[in-house]
């Protein structure tokens, strides 16, 4: 502080440098500086003042600041990242050119009809839901080396779209991928390419995950409830959420509890629910105020009988005006029959079979499928090459210990009266426990049309043994 100069610079700096005052207060304070400039620091109150009190003008200033940043960008970062407040920059989708390789002449046409909604969007009234050639990868931790990173396909480009008053049914076995599809629908993961579309009911295209609050309406797999409020809060909260006024809301939420027999638990926090309770709750969030998009992640699993069938009535009533479109995910083909337009079969984040399950079960009149119990299981390879002489296009769907079974084409099998005398002498000279000879069951379609080839046991398909594994029976 050798000249006003001096100190006009040490005022100026310290009030908008934040590290200034402490550094500066430091130099002060140390003696070689009190004997250069033979002052005490705590004579100079200026000093002690600017160390001090400079901190909380930064602190106003700065503040100020990033109120003003946040204001501007949106203040998503302060919920996720409250110190720092760094925004992760969202991901953007990039194209998807991978080529879809052979597919299933439904799947197919899906993609077709999807290409043309995606070139006609503006004028296309029909689709709520476009998925156009979604892909999604996730980083496999577990097969992932610090110098490498593996990754796990979850979804490989699917496209489908769902119209206006359609349901459309999400089957698969686990880790199909329906969750991580649902998921990018609402937006709540980012698709590592292609795109996902939702019209809404003013002609509004968005991308998923930027849709305004009362269009989607999702019950995702986890449920995402508070724990400290109870059920009625949480459609209360909902509500206004939605933007409802607040005598609908109460007309609707009471309508709602009453229909999904949630009356008893209106004052029970989230945290005393048993899981089929949560899932009602959940199912219930996700349909309050009409969504136009409405998205359900096996929404059943742990209610009971009479809380599913419940669940139904509510889903075909809020599809009555055909202004919705909806997507169920189960595990249960009742509930897919009962409920859905059309289903589409996941396996491995492919699309296997997309339309009405009246089409899949007609064609499962196109096969027969055999089983046969044996009493030796040692019998079992020369069982099986007896089966293959009977029936030559025979194609052995399962080896179990005690039994095999195979599904025979049409043709191979008429007269059914002479195959029932040949299964008859095989009974004879093997000494089989028992054999039947049955239609394909929409059950057996589902599950020829799941069965993963990847996770296929390779000890299963012995020499020689036709073990195909075709899309459609
Ligand atoms: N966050 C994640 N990180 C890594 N892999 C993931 C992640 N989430 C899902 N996966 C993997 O992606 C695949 C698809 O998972 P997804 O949950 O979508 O299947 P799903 O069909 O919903 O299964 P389920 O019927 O059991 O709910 C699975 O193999 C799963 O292990």
């Amino acid at each position: 502080m050798v000249s006003d100069l001096h100190e006009a610079l040490y005022f100026t700096f310290s009030t908008l440098i934040p590290v200034f005052p402490p550094l500066g207060w430091l130099i002060f304070s140390t003696p070689r500086f009190s004997v250069l400039h033979s002052i005490s620091v705590y004579e100079s109150w200026n000093h002690i003042f600017i160390a001090v009190f400079a901190p909380y003008i930064h602190c106003v200033i700065f503040a100020l600041l990033l109120r003003c940043l946040e204001m501007r960008s949106g203040g998503a970062a302060t919920r996720l990242d409250p110190i720092f407040r760094i925004q992760k920059r969202r991901v953007v989708s990039r194209q998807n050119r991978e080529h879809p390789g052979e597919e299933p002449p439904e799947v197919h046409a899906e993609r077709e009809r999807v290409r043309s909604a995606m070139a006609s969007l503006q004028q296309e009234e029909e689709s709520a839901i476009v998925v156009n050639s979604v892909r999604k990868e996730y980083e496999d931790k577990k097969a992932s080396s610090v110098f490498k990173k593996r990754k796990k396909v979850a979804v490989k480009n699917l496209s489908f779209t769902v119209k206006k008053g359609e349901v459309l049914g999400l089957l698969g076995p686990n880790g199909a991928g329906k969750s991580t599809t649902i998921n990018m629908i609402s937006g709540h993961i980012t698709a590592t390419a292609g795109e996902v579309l939702l019209k809404g009911c003013d002609g509004v295209v968005s991308t998923s995950g930027q849709s305004i609050p009362g269009y989607l309406g999702c019950c995702p797999q986890q449920d995402p409830l508070w724990p400290d409020l109870t059920v009625h809060q949480h459609l209360q909260v909902y509500a206004a959420v939605r933007g409802m006024r607040k005598e609908d809301a109460a007309v609707t939420i009471s309508r709602i509890e009453n229909a999904l027999d949630l009356q008893k638990h209106l004052r029970t926090p989230a945290r005393r629910l048993s899981a089929g309770e949560a899932r009602k709750l959940c199912f219930a969030l996700s349909i309050l105020g009409g969504p136009v998009v409405m998205l359900w992640d096996e929404p059943s699993v742990g209610m009971d009988l009479k809380g599913q069938r419940r669940m139904w009535k509510v889903i075909q009533t809020a599809m009555k005006s055909k202004e919705h479109a909806a997507i169920l995910s189960t595990q249960y083909l009742e509930e897919a029959a009962a409920m859905c337009d059309r289903v589409a079969i996941l396996v491995s984040g492919q699309l296997r079979y997309i339309g009405s399950l009246e089409d899949l079960k007609s064609k499962s009149g196109t096969s027969y499928h055999l089983e046969v119990k044996m009493t030796d299981p040692e019998q079992s390879d020369a069982l099986h090459a007896e089966v293959l002489h009977l029936f030559p296009y025979a194609t052995r769907q399962e080896r179990m210990t005690s039994s095999l079974i195979y599904k025979i084409p049409m043709e191979n099998a008429v007269p059914l009266s002479q195959s029932f005398s040949k299964l008859e002498a095989a009974k004879q000279n093997f000494r089989l426990e028992d054999y039947s000879l049955s239609l394909h069951s929409l059950q057996q379609v589902f599950v020829d049309l799941t069965r993963d080839l990847e996770e296929h046991d390779p000890d299963a398909a012995p020499d020689g043994v036709v073990e195909q594994r075709p899309l459609h029976p």
